[in-house]
C-alpha cells in the first residue's frame, strides 16, 4: 500500500467515521444519580402537562409545524418549561427515504452519517419552504432514547443561549414507525469536512491546516461555543471537528447533543451537591420547578465517553465528566488541527482506547514533560507507530532495530515558546476539580499566543481558508441563470409575500437510498410530494395551483429520460412501448386537479387580502407568470391547455404496448 493510501486510511479512521463513543440507553449513562437531562421527567412532571402534551401530540400535523408554537404557547399558559418533547405525526413512506414524508417535512436526501444516526435535509410544506435538517436514530439504536434526550437539550439550549450558539430547534416528530429530531439545516459544511478540503491541497500530503485557521476555529469559534453551553450547565462530552457546523461566512454552530447532560439539579434532590450552588438563573430545571440549582454530586466511577482521539485523560480514567474536559477535547482538537495529528492517531483509529490512555497520561505526567509530542505531526506519528508495532512482531532473536525511518518533526515541536503555552493551558485543565470553570481566557490566550510564528513555523505550503465565497453560492447563480425552455407557471408573489422554493435546495446533495419516486429528479420528487401533500392539508387554492403546475409543466414538455426513470434500466423513450411510470404520474396529476374542480374557481386566481385589520377584506388578484407565447395574459386558457395536455398525454401512453420484461442477468 502506498504511503498516502495508508495516511488516507489513517485520517478517515480519526473523526467522525470510526469513533468509539459509547451509547447510552434511556438517554442516560447515570447509573448512581439522578437523570437531569432524561425528557421525561421534562414531560410527566403535572397532570395538567401531561394531558396538554397529549392533545398536542394528537393535533392536526399541519396546525402543529414549525416551531411547535402550539405547545409552547399552551406550555407558557401554565408557567411550566417543557424541553424536546415528541409531536406525534403521519409518515409517508419510509422516513427518512428520499422522497418520504414525515409531518410536514419532505426529505431531500442524506447529509451525513454518524455511529448512531444520519442527518437528512428536508423541507418543510410550511409556510416559507424551509429547510431543516433531521436527526434520524440507525437500527439498533432506535430506540436507545439517545434522540429525546438530544432534543431536550438543543431545545433547551437554543431557548436560552444567544442566538446562532446552536442549530434553531425545531421539533421532534414521532410517527408509529420513527423519530426524528429536525432543527435548522446549516448549509455550510463541518469543521472535519474543512480539513479535509485542505488536506487534499497539502503539496507533503499532511492533515495539517495553516496555524491561523487552527487557531481561529479553535480559540475563537469553538471555546466560545463551549463556554456558553457551560454558563448554563450543559456539558457537551463529544468536543471533536466535525460537531462544529459552518452557518455562513465565519459563523459556526456546536452540533451533536446526543452525549451532552446538565451537570446542574435541583437543590433539594438528592443527589445536589449542597455546597456547590449553581450561579446562574438559567439551568436545565426539571417541569415545575423554579427554585435554585446546585452541582449535581461528582460520582465517584463514570463510563468512558466520547471519542478516543479527543477525550481527555480524566474521562479514560473514569473520572465524572465536566467543563473542564471538553475544553481539554478542545485543546486537542487544536494540536490535532495544527500539527496533523495526535500522538496516539493510530491506536485511536485502530479503537484502542487503552493505548490512547497510556499515551495521553504520559505525555501529561511529570508537568507535561513530553507535551512536545503534541506537535510533531502526523507523519511522525505514524511512522513511530508503524515502528513500534514492527519491534513487537519482532521475535526476541533480533537486533531490536526496525527499518522504518522516522521523519523530522514539525518545527513547531522544537518551538519551546508554544510548547511552553500548551504545557501551562494543559496545567490549568488538570488542576480543576469537578465544581470550577475553566479560566476560558487563559485557554484562549495559550492558543492565540500560536500566531506570533517564527521562521521555522511558517506554513507557506499550507492554503488558508478561503471564507467568503462558498461553492453553493456560484452554484446557486449558475441555476438562477439557467434558461428556461419549456412554458413555466410563476406565483409572484402571493398573500402573504412568500416567494417560491429555490431551485438551489436540490444543489450539492449525495443522494442514497431507495424512495417512493425513486430514480426521478430531487427536485421533481419535492414538487410530487407538495402537489400530492396540498390535496389532504388545506392548503389555499391557488398555491395548489402553483404546485400542480410544477409537475404538470415537467410531464407534458420536459423530456422523460425512460433510461433512468422507468424500471431496468434497459429503455429509451422511443422505444414504442408504454412507459408505466411516467403513466402513472400523468393520472395522479391529472387525478390531483379533478379533485380542485379542475381549477374553475375564481380563488384560484384571486384571494382575500386580510392582512390589515380592515373589516372589510379586499380581494386581490394573485400574482403569475406565465410564460407562454399564446397565454401571457389568460391563466384560465393556459391551465385548460395543460389539463387537455394531460389527457391526450394519457391516451397516447396507454395505447402503447406493455414493455417486455427486464432481462435477468446472472453474469
Ligand atoms: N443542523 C445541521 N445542518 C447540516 N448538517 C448537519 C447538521 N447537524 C449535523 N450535520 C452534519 O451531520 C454530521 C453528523 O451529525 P451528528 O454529529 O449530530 O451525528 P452523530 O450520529 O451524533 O455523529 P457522530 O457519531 O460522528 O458523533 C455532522 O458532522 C455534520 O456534518
Amino acid at each position: 500500500m502506498m504511503v498516502d493510501d495508508e495516511l488516507k486510511q489513517e485520517n478517515d479512521c480519526n473523526d467522525q467515521q470510526h469513533n468509539d463513543r459509547m451509547v447510552p440507553t434511556n438517554g442516560d449513562d447515570d447509573q448512581d444519580t439522578a437523570k437531569p437531562v432524561d425528557p421525561m421527567l421534562f414531560v410527566k412532571g403535572s397532570e395538567d402537562t401531561a394531558q396538554l402534551i397529549d392533545s398536542a401530540a394528537a393535533t392536526p400535523l399541519h396546525s402543529s409545524i414549525g416551531d411547535a408554537t402550539l405547545e409552547k404557547q399552551q406550555i407558557k399558559r401554565l408557567g411550566a418549561t417543557v424541553y424536546g418533547q415528541a409531536i406525534q405525526v403521519t409518515e409517508k413512506g419510509v422516513f427518512p427515504a428520499v422522497g418520504s414524508i414525515l409531518g410536514p417535512y419532505f426529505c431531500l436526501g442524506k447529509l451525513g452519517m454518524g455511529t448512531f444516526s444520519s442527518i437528512h435535509k428536508c423541507v418543510s410544506f410550511q409556510k416559507e419552504n424551509r429547510l431543516a435538517a433531521a436527526k434520524v436514530e440507525l437500527g439498533d439504536y432506535q430506540q436507545s432514547g439517545v434522540l429525546e434526550s438530544e432534543a431536550t437539550v438543543l431545545d433547551f439550549l437554543y431557548r436560552s443561549l444567544p442566538k446562532g450558539t446552536v442549530p434553531t430547534y425545531i421539533g421532534h416528530y414521532k410517527s408509529s414507525k420513527g423519530a426524528a429530531l429536525l432543527m435548522e439545516y446549516l448549509p455550510g459544511k463541518d469543521m472535519h469536512y474543512m480539513r479535509e478540503e485542505i488536506m487534499a491541497t497539502n503539496k507533503d500530503s499532511s492533515r495539517r491546516i495553516a496555524v491561523k485557521d487552527a487557531v481561529y476555529l479553535t480559540a475563537d469559534v469553538m471555546l466560545p461555543l463551549l463556554k456558553e453551553m457551560h454558563q448554563v450547565g450543559i456539558v457537551h462530552r463529544d468536543v471533536k471537528p466535525s460537531n462544529c457546523v459552518r452557518r455562513q461566512g465565519k459563523e459556526f454552530c456546536m452540533v451533536d447533543f446526543g452525549l451532552s447532560k446538565s451537570i446542574v439539579v435541583a437543590a433539594d434532590a438528592e443527589v445536589a451537591d449542597k455546597d456547590h450552588a449553581w450561579p446562574d438563573s438559567r439551568w436545565l430545571k426539571p417541569l415545575n420547578y423554579n427554585g435554585p440549582g446546585c452541582y449535581r454530586k461528582e460520582r465517584a466511577k463514570a463510563e468512558f465517553r466520547g471519542t478516543s482521539m479527543y477525550a481527555s485523560p480524566r474521562v479514560h480514567q473514569g473520572r465524572d465528566y465536566c467543563p473542564r474536559d471538553d475544553v481539554w477535547s478542545l485543546l486537542y482538537v487544536f494540536c490535532d488541527l495544527v500539527s496533523g495529528g495526535l500522538p496516539w492517531m493510530s491506536y485511536a483509529a485502530g479503537r484502542e482506547r487503552e493505548s490512547c490512555q497510556a499515551f495521553k497520561e504520559r505525555i501529561h505526567a511529570n508537568d507535561g514533560e513530553e507535551s512536545s509530542l503534541l506537535l510533531m505531526g502526523d507523519h511522525y506519528h505514524v511512522a513511530a507507530f508503524k515502528r513500534e508495532k514492527q519491534l513487537a512482531a519482532q521475535s526476541q532473536s533480533s537486533d531490536g532495530r526496525s527499518t522504518i525511518p522516522l521523519p523530522e518533526p514539525h518545527p513547531m515541536s522544537k518551538d519551546e515558546h508554544k510548547v511552553n503555552l500548551l504545557r501551562k493551558a494543559f496545567r490549568h485543565l488538570s488542576e480543576l476539580q469537578f465544581y470550577d470553570t475553566p479560566d476560558y481566557t487563559l485557554i484562549q490566550e495559550s492558543i492565540w499566543g500560536f500566531l506570533e510564528l517564527n521562521d521555522a513555523c511558517k506554513e507557506l505550503s499550507i492554503e488558508e481558508m478561503q471564507w467568503e465565497s462558498t461553492s453553493s453560492t456560484s452554484e446557486a447563480d449558475a441555476v438562477k441563470t439557467r434558461p428556461v425552455n419549456h412554458p413555466t407557471w410563476e406565483l409572484i408573489v402571493s398573500a402573504d409575500g412568500e416567494s417560491a422554493i429555490d431551485d438551489t435546495v436540490f444543489q450539492d446533495l449525495e443522494v442514497r437510498g431507495g424512495s417512493a419516486y425513486g430514480g426521478l429528479p430531487l427536485e421533481f420528487q419535492f414538487k410530487v410530494g407538495q402537489m400530492e401533500y396540498n390535496q389532504t392539508h388545506g392548503v389555499e387554492i391557488h398555491r395548489t395551483l402553483n404546485d400542480w403546475m410544477q409537475v404538470a409543466l415537467p410531464l407534458l414538455y420536459k423530456e422523460w429520460d425512460a433510461k433512468k426513470f422507468e424500471d431496468g434500466g434497459h429503455r429509451t423513450s422511443t422505444d414504442g412501448f408504454r412507459r408505466d411510470r411516467y403513466l402513472s404520474l400523468l393520472q395522479s396529476c391529472l387525478a390531483c386537479a379533478k379533485k380542485e374542480d379542475c381549477f374553475q374557481s375564481r380563488n384560484c386566481y384571486y384571494y382575500i387580502d386580510d392582512r390589515e385589520e380592515d373589516p372589510t377584506p379586499k380581494k386581490r388578484k394573485v400574482e403569475i407568470q406565465v410564460n407562454h407565447e399564446s397565454d401571457k395574459h389568460s391563466p384560465l386558457v393556459f391551465v385548460s391547455r395543460v389539463l387537455v395536455g394531460l389527457e391526450r398525454a394519457i391516451e397516447l401512453e396507454k395505447a402503447k404496448k406493455s414493455p417486455p420484461p427486464v432481462r435477468i442477468s446472472f453474469s
